[in-house]
């Protein structure tokens, strides 16, 4: 199965708990503009390097269309399709004016130097300049992508457009940034882990945590938990699996990261280092994937321990395998609830900047606090009433209203 197949399954299942017809289903389904672009540029060398570039927008009912942009090798047309249609339902659950979109390059950012990945987003900016805007598609960043790339995309666009830091998100604070930004996938992940844990009669000091994955995300959620008293027995990052089943000392393994090439935990030696595909299967109460998408498949889901499995990543469970979690109990929350702290505070970034004003970090966190835990009661409630796992809940809600402001627009929109 490929990641837009299982996008589509979930939005068709909880479709099916709705009463919507065959053609509002196709609509809300079928991406609006799929773009596909060649990226050529001169590597340091004097050598020409091509890439494919692909901007997806998947819906704008709600608002313009909004979400990040991926530097990784397995970019392609179909897992972007898959990243556009999740930024729909998510800005939808928690009730963004936003649509969907999400774009992004096959290229390993580690293989260029950032002079190179500089001219890769700029030469990008070139051929997708035309589609994105403040009222129409703005970006943010996602895997490979942070606000280094912002700024150098921000700056591109401008040139053909002039100056307007809105057509982008996620910049550094210096440059009409967002405090606040930086953490907040990471940060709204922890609230709705710590509120999870608290709604199944649980304590975070008895709830030992897996994670899979530990970049922006992945370290941002650490902290979070690890202030909040959970034990962090396990991360991940390409280079293995670090487990201490006591608990991680995080700060010694933020340091290592910040101190050390490409920012990998490669060469931590204050824990036990264990195989890259051991982390998914560590006897935990909480596993959280913060990385790719696709881990969790029919494959190995009968070795995964974990009863409660937060997707900090977007899609990292397959339907097969998700049916079988919900069958044995395991509480899942969803990514398109999970992770859309990043995409929230990207909206106040965009709103700080289209009024040329600044919140101080503790209004941003407050609001950031406000909106994920308005969104997780919607959700738990849903899933409650109607007897659905909270997946479905979160797709129903979201299905709901972009039919609704589909339906209010005239459909023709
Ligand atoms: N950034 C954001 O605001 C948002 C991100 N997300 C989602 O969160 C996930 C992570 O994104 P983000 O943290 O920004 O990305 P980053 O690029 O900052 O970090 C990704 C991390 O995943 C690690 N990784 C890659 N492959 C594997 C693997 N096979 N096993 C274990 N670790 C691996 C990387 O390791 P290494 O560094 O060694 O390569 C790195 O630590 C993605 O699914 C993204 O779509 C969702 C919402 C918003
Ligand atoms: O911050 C944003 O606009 C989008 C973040 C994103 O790509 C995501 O939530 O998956």
């Amino acid at each position: 199965m490929r990641a837009f197949e299982a996008t589509q399954y979930f939005f068709d299942s909880a479709a099916d708990h709705l009463n919507i017809s065959a053609e509002m289903r196709q609509m809300m389904q079928t991406p609006r503009r799929e773009v596909q672009v060649r990226v050529t540029i001169e590597r340091d060398n004097g050598q020409l390097a091509n890439y494919m570039g692909f901007r997806v927008q998947h819906d704008n009912h709600r608002g313009p269309m909004k979400g990040g942009l991926r530097y990784h090798p397995d970019v392609d047309l179909d897992e972007t399709r898959s990243l556009a249609s999740l930024m729909t339902w998510k800005t939808a659950v928690v009730d963004l004016p936003y649509g969907g979109a999400k774009g992004g390059i096959g290229v390993d950012p580690s293989e260029l130097t950032q002079r190179e990945i500089e001219r890769l987003t700029r030469a990008f900016v070139d051929q997708i300049h035309e589609l994105v805007g403040p009222d129409t598609d703005i970006p943010a960043p996602d895997m490979g992508t942070d606000h280094r790339v912002m700024a150098w995309f921000r700056n591109q666009w401008e040139k053909y457009h002039g100056f307007n830091p809105a057509v982008i998100t996620g910049k550094p604070v210096e440059q009409y940034g967002a405090k606040g930004r930086e953490e907040a996938t990471g940060r709204g992940v922890g609230t709705l882990t710590f509120k999870t844990i608290k709604r199944l009669g649980r304590k975070p000091e008895g709830c030992r945590v897996a994670i899979q994955g530990f970049g922006n995300v992945g370290t941002h959620a650490a902290k979070f938990l690890h202030e909040a008293q959970f034990p962090i027995v396990a991360v991940s990052d390409v280079s293995g699996t670090y487990f201490d089943p006591d608990g991680l000392n995080i700060g010694e393994l933020l340091r290592h990261k910040i101190e050390h090439p490409r920012g990998l935990l490669e060469g931590y030696n204050g824990c036990k280092k264990l195989p890259l595909s051991d982390l998914l299967e560590l006897d935990v109460e909480v596993l959280m994937p913060a990385a790719l998408g696709g881990v969790i498949t029919e494959a190995n889901v009968d070795k995964i321990k974990a009863s409660v499995i937060i997707e900090a990543a977007n899609g990292p469970i397959y339907p097969a395998a998700d049916q079988q979690l919900y069958e044995r109990g395991v509480t899942v929350l969803p990514d398109i609830l999970a992770n859309a702290g990043g995409v929230t505070v990207s909206y106040f970034e965009w709103v700080q900047n289209r009024q040329h004003y600044r919140w101080p970090l503790d209004r941003v966190r407050g609001e950031l606090d406000h909106t994920m835990s308005e969104a997780f009661e919607n959700v738990w409630q849903m899933s409650q009433q109607r007897k659905v796992s909270l997946r479905m809940a979160a797709y129903m809600i979201g299905i709901q209203r972009v039919q609704r402001a589909a339906e209010l627009a005239g459909l023709t929109s």
